[in-house]
């Protein structure tokens, strides 16, 4: 099978999982994997839960569509993560209810959305930056993240969303589940007093998993 065919049956396989878990709703959310000639994206106004493998728009990285359907309007802003982190070979971006509703939360810091709660949200997401709100599809989205990606592989786009990348489209969706994960604990413990990850617990997981933090 070739490994554009492979990935073509995972972005439906892993689609199909987030939409029957309530993480993607309606014909929100899209997913991209990197290809060896150009990169594949889910089509624009798809249910992530009902995607037919051949419908799947090729792209170049001019932005010419060689195949498939037409692509997400979001397809600038995964170019941009492209362009940013060579080693990323896969996006999944969702409107997971606890994510989204910490994306519309007006005391965030900007450079970090969401604390270091626990480990695994260090070492799969690491340091979230807010990215200031555009409309979906606003080519501005590309650009306002354009100096993060370098640094960051996950974005919390205000008042709509996360965006995560991984070597591999299985890491960007246990990251996204993650963040999704740590939100809704932020969510939960937000009128309590929160014990965080220390500097020496957090550096201790750099070391260990290199974690981005
Ligand atoms: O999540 C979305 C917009 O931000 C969905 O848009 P598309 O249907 O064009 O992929
Ligand atoms: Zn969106």
């Amino acid at each position: 099978m070739s490994k554009e065919t492979r990935l073509r049956e995972e972005i439906v396989t892993v689609g199909r999982s987030l939409h029957m878990r309530g993480l993607s709703p309606g014909s929100s959310g899209n997913i991209s994997a990197r290809l060896d000639d150009g990169w594949l994206l889910t089509p624009t106004n798809a249910c992530l839960g009902e995607l037919d493998p051949g419908d799947i728009a090729k792209l170049d990285w001019e932005g010419n569509h060689l195949a498939g359907k037409p692509a997400s309007k979001e397809a600038f802003l995964h170019h941009a993560v492209y362009a940013g982190r060579e080693d990323s070979g896969a996006i999944v971006h969702l409107h997971c209810t606890h994510s989204a509703a910490v994306s519309c939360l007006d005391c965030l810091d900007p450079h970090s959305a969401l604390p270091p709660l626990t480990p695994y949200f260090v070492m799969r997401v690491g340091r979230l930056p807010l990215v200031p709100y555009h409309r979906p599809g606003d080519p501005r989205l590309g650009e306002a993240i354009s100096g993060l990606v370098g640094k960051h592989s996950a974005v919390l786009l205000a008042n709509h969303g996360p965006l995560v990348s991984g070597k591999t489209l299985e890491a960007a969706g246990y990251a996204i589940e993650e963040l999704e994960e740590t939100a809704k604990l932020f969510l939960l413990l937000r009128q309590q007093p929160v014990r965080l990850l220390d500097e020496e617990q957090i550096e201790e997981l750099r070391q260990t998993f290199g974690a981005q933090w």
